[in-house]
This record gives structure tokens, C-alpha cells and sequence, in this order.
């Protein structure tokens, strides 16, 4: 564990001495002691665990409450070691552990994404492994109960949150649990979260080539901290690995509504643009429209339909292509620009589905396009649960960034899609850790007090 700097005052020596904590702060079982050698070591590692638990007691929790889904993170230390870890700190990760990890689905609506665990990551000093989470924000209150009849808020837990339920729902948490948020801004955490999982995970990010073509269509792992994709990976294998992230990239995040960002460099990012046609907008025009009960059966609908039967074209209009603007005769002119003819009878549900689908792409698409172009950008990196079991709308995408810009700007996608935002807001440990150990030092202000910040 690396304990912090101050944490070790007055006990360093003997600490290194006894090998419990390695020179780059990594926490190390301690080989085989002596009895007076382990007593010492045992008083030792009371001493650090009890300022550990003082800085920020286990378990984490990062939650991102949004427009439409709440998404949880939940990390789970593996590095747990009986000598230096309270054994409340064990039982509750236990407890966790057999409600949390050894279950899919919670309640009517929760459900745990496990093909997209992380193991092996280090958070705040410790190792372990990020569990994704994640259940309808209408069901806040439910959860709230939940987590209650658990028992869970009396496990003194360090709860993460960000996103605009994180304001909205923190008086309940605070009534009801007598939790306190540590709040983080939603698009600062999801760049954070970004960063974090792609660095730590190296076929997080991908494209597609020939992304209409069905018979073509691949999909790449794009090696984002090298700048290379996973095809010549054999071929560079000798080529020095560059750290982190290649700046700069264009963010568009699809969620109930759109934010557009360009993120120069670490921390250093600005929302360039917005739209409130994202994953809200498809999803309400499939339930009005088309009948549909949730987003999973919209997207079934949507790819077995044909926008063509719902959407002008500009071939419907000028009977082929309008070359001297350059606008193919594929192009739809007018979305929904059928539904008023006199044979309407025949569009089916699955044409209005695709047709929402389609008409959400392209207005996204667009922003997201300008964005770059504006600022002279050729990475664009789509994320948002609107692309969650939605392959349709990434390939949609991908090609037209790479058919309105002529090949100059490539969308990349990240297979952890709509959790950046939950993981992100765990940074706020970092702050809190700090925080907290001013203010043992007679410095600053209690974050527990201060968890607003
Ligand atoms: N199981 C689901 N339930 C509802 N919407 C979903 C679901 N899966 C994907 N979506 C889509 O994801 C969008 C929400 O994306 P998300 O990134 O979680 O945003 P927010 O933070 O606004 O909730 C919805 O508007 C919908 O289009
Ligand atoms: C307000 C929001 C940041 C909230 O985030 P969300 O819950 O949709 O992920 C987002 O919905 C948004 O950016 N809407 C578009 C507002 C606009 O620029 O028109």
C-alpha cells in the first residue's frame, strides 16, 4: 500500500525495515518474521491501518446518477492482507462481496455488466478489481431503500458522485442513509474515467473499417497510449510504447442528452458544444412511436427496419444525386420526411424506429463533426450508453465521420461506454486522501465535513 508520506511519520524506519511497505509505496505481504520481529511488525501495521482507515475508509463506491441510468462502480481491493487490514474493513468487504459480486442482477432493474469488470487496476494506492453496476434512475428511491434494508450505509463507506443526480438526490442520501456524497463534475469525471480506463486497459478503444459494408465491416483495437492499432502490433512489437493518451481528441458523449468536449491535454478540456437529440431523444420518439417498453427492444425494432421508407432522400427529391454540392442521392434530405404522404400505411414500426436511430446519428454526428473540423481535430472518441448494445448507431457513425470529412477524422469507440463518468468521480479519492491528511496535520479543512467540494 503506498501509504502516504505523513501516514508514516514516526514509524517509517522500522517499516522499511520489516519490508511491509515497498519504496514505491506498494504494500507487500511481509516475508517470514521472527516472533519478536512479527510482534513488532503486527504493533506496526495497527498503527498504519489505523491511519489508512482514518484517511478513507473502505469500501469505494463511484456513482454516476444521470439523466436516465445510474451507473455504480464499485472497487474491490485484492490486495487486502489479514495483518494490516481492520477486520471490520474484511467483513464489510465480505458482505459486499456475497450481495454484490456473487449476483447479475439486483432488484427488478439492477444489472452488474460483468464481461466489462477490470481487474488488477490501482485506485488511490490499492489494487483491485472495478465492478460495473448499473440500474434506471427512476429507481433512485428504490435503491435508497435498498441500500438501507442492507444495511449497507451503516458499513462506513466512501461514496463517489457525480452527474446531476448526484446534486439532486444527495439530501436523501444524507436523510435516509446518512451518506454523504463526495460530489465531482460530471464531464471532468467522465475525462478522468476516460483516461483511467483506457490507460489501464489496452483493447479498451476500437473502430471499424468499412463500417456499412456487412460484409466487410471489421472492427479494430486502436492501441490509444501508442498510437497504433492492434493489426501491427507483431510488426512495431520492438517500437517504444509512449505513455498515456494522445491529445488532442474530441469527446462526444451520448447519454440522455449530448455534450460535446475537446480535451487538449491532461485536465484540460473545455464543452465545445451540446444537443439535446442523444440517447433521450431515440429512445422517447420508440416509446410514443413504435409502443416500445426499453431501449433493448428499440434497437431489435430499429435493426430490422428501413429508414428509406420514412425518410425523404435527396434521390426521392431531386430522382438521383445533387452533384454540384456534393450530396450523394443516399443522403436523407428530410427525416420523417414520408410520414406525411399519402402512402404512409405501409411504414412499419421497425421503419420509425430506424428511422429515430438514424435521425439521432446523423444530428450528433454533425455536431460532433463541426467540433472537430473547428478546433483541427482528427479523433473523435463516442461514448454514452445511447451506443450500448448498439453496434447500428457506432457503424452509423464511424461512417460518417469518415465519409463527411474525406477520410480526414476517424470516430473511435470505448467498450466500457457509458461508466466513464462513475469511474472519474473515484479521483475524488485522491483529493479526499489529501484532504483528509491536512487535516490530521492541522492543515485545511475536514473533507467530511466539506464533502462538496
Ligand atoms: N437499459 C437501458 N435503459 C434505458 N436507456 C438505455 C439503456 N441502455 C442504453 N440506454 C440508452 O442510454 C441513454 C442513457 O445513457 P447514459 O450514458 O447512461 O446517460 P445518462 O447519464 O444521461 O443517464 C438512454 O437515453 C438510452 O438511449
Ligand atoms: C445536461 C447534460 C450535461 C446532462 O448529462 P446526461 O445526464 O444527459 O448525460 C446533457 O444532457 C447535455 O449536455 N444536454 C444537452 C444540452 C445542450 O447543449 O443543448
Amino acid at each position: 500500500m503506498s501509504c502516504p508520506q505523513n501516514m508514516l511519520n514516526g514509524v517509517a524506519g522500522s517499516i522499511l525495515e520489516n519490508d511491509v511497505v515497498d519504496s514505491d509505496g506498494k504494500r507487500r505481504r511481509i516475508p517470514s518474521l521472527s516472533l519478536p520481529q512479527r510482534e513488532n511488525a503486527f504493533l506496526i501495521m495497527i498503527q498504519i491501518s489505523h491511519s489508512i482507515v482514518d484517511d478513507l475508509p473502505m469500501p469505494w463506491f463511484g456513482l454516476d446518477i444521470g439523466g436516465t441510468l445510474t451507473k455504480l462502480v464499485y472497487f474491490e481491493p485484492t490486495d487486502t492482507d489479514e495483518f494490516i487490514d481492520p477486520e471490520t474493513e474484511r467483513l464489510v468487504a465480505k458482505t459486499i462481496h456475497n450481495y454484490l459480486v456473487s449476483n447479475k442482477a439486483y432488484g427488478e432493474a439492477g444489472v452488474r455488466d460483468v464481461y466489462l469488470q477490470l481487474n488488477n487496476v490501482n485506485i488511490n494506492a490499492r489494487t483491485g478489481v472495478i465492478h460495473f453496476i448499473r440500474f434506471p434512475t427512476e429507481r433512485m428511491p428504490y435503491f435508497i431503500q435498498l441500500v438501507k434494508s442492507k444495511g449497507f450505509a451503516q458499513m462506513s463507506s466512501t461514496v463517489c458522485a457525480t452527474g446531476g443526480g448526484a446534486i439532486k438526490y444527495s439530501k436523501d442520501a444524507e436523510q435516509e442513509l446518512g451518506i454523504q456524497f463526495y460530489k465531482a463534475d460530471e464531464l471532468e469525471s467522465l475525462i478522468k474515467g476516460i483516461e483511467f480506463v483506457a490507460a489501464n486497459n489496452p483493447d479498451e478503444c476500437f473502430y471499424y473499417d468499412n463500417p456499412l459494408d456487412e460484409e466487410k465491416c471489421r472492427k479494430f483495437i486502436w492501441r490509444w497510449s501508442s498510437a497504433r492499432c492492434s493489426s501491427t502490433d507483431e510488426e512495431r512489437k520492438d517500437e517504444h510504447v509512449k505513455d498515456g493518451l494522445q491529445y488532442p481528441y474530441v469527446v462526444c458523449n451520448i447519454g440522455s442528452g449530448v455534450s460535446v468536449l475537446v480535451v487538449r491535454g491532461k485536465s484540460q478540456f473545455e464543452r465545445a458544444s451540446g444537443s439535446s437529440i442523444g440517447g433521450g431523444f431515440f429512445a422517447g420518439l420508440c416509446c410514443m412511436l413504435c409502443k416500445c417498453e426499453t431501449f433493448e427492444e428499440a434497437i431489435e425494432l430499429a435493426a430490422r427496419g428501413d429508414n428509406k421508407n420514412v425518410d425523404k432522400l435527396v434521390r426521392d427529391i431531386y430522382g438521383g444525386d445533387y452533384d454540384s454540392v456534393g450530396l450523394p442521392g443516399d443522403t436523407v434530405a428530410a427525416s420523417f420526411g414520408k410520414c406525411c404522404a399519402s402512402d404512409r400505411e405501409k411504414i412499419r414500426v421497425e421503419d420509425l424506429a430506424r428511422s429515430a436511430l438514424v435521425t439521432t446519428c446523423n444530428n450528433i454526428g454533425s455536431i460532433a463533426l463541426n467540433v472537430a473540423i473547428s478546433h483541427g481535430i482528427d479523433r473523435i472518441v463516442f461514448v454514452g450508453n445511447f451506443l450500448r448494445v448498439n453496434p447500428i448507431a457506432s457503424r452509423h457513425l464511424a461512417h460518417a465521420m469518415n465519409f463527411w470529412s474525406k477520410g480526414t477524422k476517424k470516430a473511435l469507440f470505448l467498450s466500457h461506454e457509458g461508466y466513464f463518468g462513475a469511474v472519474g468521480c473515484l479521483d475524488k479519492l485522491v483529493d479526499v486522501t489529501e484532504m483528509r491528511r491536512n487535516h490530521r496535520n492541522g492543515n485545511g479543512v475536514d473533507p467530511v465535513m466539506h464533502k462538496d467540494s
